[in-house]
């Protein structure tokens, strides 16, 4: 029997103001699936509507109509259950918690006792290799150290489901592909089925198995590409045929949108 989709979308809407005279438009009839254990990139041109639908995942945002259900729950209910972590552009740590103290806060949140989130944190700090930056402040750690203890953080409670809006969309290119390695390899660690939010084609080819091209407003699915290079992926993977040839691929779906829509 086939295991259901972790994330199931079906038929939805967004419309920011409904009804009123500025309303937008910005999600329609999207319908999507995702199979656990899947690397899937949202990739759309700006304003296309990515981080909002994102946003209706992870119970940031409701849906003007249509439904979603993530590990077969619905958005509030995984959320209380702490069935997805998020990370953002911004890390968002606080900068008065130790690092290791900003990975145990989900865990103090939830009512975690003191030795059990000082060992989850740790392993998490391990996982993100920064295990000896644990007694230092955020404001002592580089951009990418600083995301790193995001990830550590929105993993810290085992969720099923890992939602990334542009994580590395703050870094600089050396730095945000190293950063695309280490997330393949933690990814890789603990099986989290990632959805992932970027407008840049070759990060999303890198790193998904999957990629869902989004039209330009109103937001819609306009392809969906098996991204079949092989996994692990390294420094290396950039430079093959196969890789260019999924990046034309990809650029060729975003652009005939753009097309499409007069943009
Ligand atoms: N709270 C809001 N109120 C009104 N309109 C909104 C709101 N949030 C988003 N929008 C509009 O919805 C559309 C989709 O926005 P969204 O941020 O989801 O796009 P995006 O593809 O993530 O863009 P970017 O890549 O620039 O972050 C845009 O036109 C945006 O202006």
């Amino acid at each position: 029997m086939t295991e259901p989709a972790i994330i199931s979308v079906r038929g939805v809407n967004k419309e920011f103001n409904s009804g009123g005279k500025r309303s937008v438009t910005a999600l329609q009839n999207i319908d999507l699936s995702i199979e656990r254990g899947e690397f899937v990139s949202l990739l759309g041109p700006s304003g296309c509507g990515k981080s909002t639908l994102l946003r209706v995942l992870a119970d940031l945002t409701e849906p003007t109509s249509g439904t979603v259900t993530l590990n077969g729950k619905t958005p509030r209910a995984a959320r209380t259950d702490r069935d997805y972590g998020m990370v953002f552009q911004q890390a968002g740590l606080f900068d008065w918690r130790s690092v290791q103290r900003n990975v145990e806060l989900p865990l103090q949140v939830a009512g975690a006792d003191k030795p059990t989130r000082r060992a989850k944190a740790q392993e998490m700090l391990e996982l993100v290799r920064l295990s000896e930056f644990a007694k230092h402040f955020p404001w002592q750690l580089s951009g990418g150290m600083q995301q790193r203890v995001a990830i550590a953080r929105a993993l810290s409670a085992d969720p099923a489901i890992l939602f990334m809006d542009e994580p590395l969309g703050a870094l600089d290119e050396m730095n945000r592909e190293r950063l695309q390695g280490e997330l393949l390899r933690i990814w890789a660690d603990t099986r989290t089925t990632v959805v992932f939010v970027t407008h840049s084609i070759s990060e999303a080819v890198f790193l998904s198995s999957r990629i869902v091209v989004m039209s330009a407003r109103p937001g819609r699915i306009a392809a969906s590409i098996d991204v079949d290079l092989p996994y692990p992926r390294t420094a290396a993977t950039r430079t093959t045929e196969a890789f260019f040839a999924k990046v034309t691929e990809a650029r060729t779906a975003l652009h005939s949108e753009l097309v499409e829509q007069g943009a």
